[in-house]
């Protein structure tokens, strides 16, 4: 069976020349969640771009068995749902129930399958009875669990986040740790929160200078004071 994610000798370099991913090899198994840490400027967000198939890379990436290229991009969209950074990029309609609704309607949902699966998603992150909001007045944690609806409601098996943890209270974090425990999905996100990350995750992928310097366990990677200072990168108070 193919891997969720199969990623081999991957390059990449933005336009002006910067190099952000450097030859990274990396595979990931349906189901599993891993977390890929490292510095500011590491290339995380660089390496969830890629696999997202947001960027054209050199070296070979692929998704459920589906190769990472531009001929594939709408089969690559129905399986991977990126959650970004910002959410108000993913949110943009006038009401909170046509944003979630969006992705399934271009999906070729009819209106009324993509409704349900659009209410469906909203009750799953406990947004139910905000249908009617205009997302732009939603609190950052809410925002952030409707960001995460709108992927939902398209039925992704892998889902990537980026630092889906920036902008939230210790109670909107702790209800984001929940939703994130409770989705039977293949998981990957991308941040610099240790303690957040420490709960969500059974693995840790640590990057630094673009190229994966660690790769196992989380707690073994997350407690190894010495690995996580030389990477600029902090051992979680749950793991000292
Ligand atoms: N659009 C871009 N154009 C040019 N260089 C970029 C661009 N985006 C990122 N970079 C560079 O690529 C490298 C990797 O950046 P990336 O955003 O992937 O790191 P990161 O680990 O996600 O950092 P952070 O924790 O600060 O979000 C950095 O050197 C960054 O300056």
């Amino acid at each position: 069976m193919s891997k969720a994610i199969e990623i081999k000798n991957l390059n990449y370099t933005y336009p002006d020349s910067t190099p952000a991913l450097r030859d990274i090899n990396l595979s990931i198994d349906h189901g599993e969640r891993v977390v890929i840490i490292g510095p500011n400027g590491a290339g995380k967000s660089t390496l969830l771009l890629a696999i997202g198939c947001f960027i054209r890379t050199c070296g070979s990436v692929s998704v459920n068995g589906i190769e990472n290229k531009s001929k594939n991009i709408k089969e690559i969209r129905r399986v991977i749902g990126a959650v970004f950074q910002n959410p108000d990029e993913q949110l943009f309609m006038p009401r909170l129930i046509d944003d979630i609704a969006f992705g399934p309607l271009n999906m070729g949902l009819s209106p009324e399958e993509a409704l349900d699966a659009a209410k469906a998603a909203l009750e799953q992150v406990g947004l139910t009875g905000f249908e009617n909001k205009e997302p732009h007045h939603l609190s950052a944690g809410q925002k952030r669990a409707a960001a995460v609806a709108s992927i939902l409601s398209m039925s992704p098996s892998i889902i990537t986040m980026d630092e889906p943890d920036s902008n939230l209270d210790p109670a909107g974090r702790r209800n984001l740790v929940k939703l994130l425990n409770g989705l039977d999905k293949t998981i990957i996100i991308a941040g610099c929160s240790m303690g957040f990350l420490s709960q969500i995750a059974e693995r840790a992928v640590l990057i630094d200078g673009g190229g994966v310097v660690a790769d196992g366990d989380v707690k073994e990677i997350m407690s190894d004071s010495n690995l996580m200072e030389s990477h600029g990168l902090e051992v979680p108070s749950n793991f000292k």
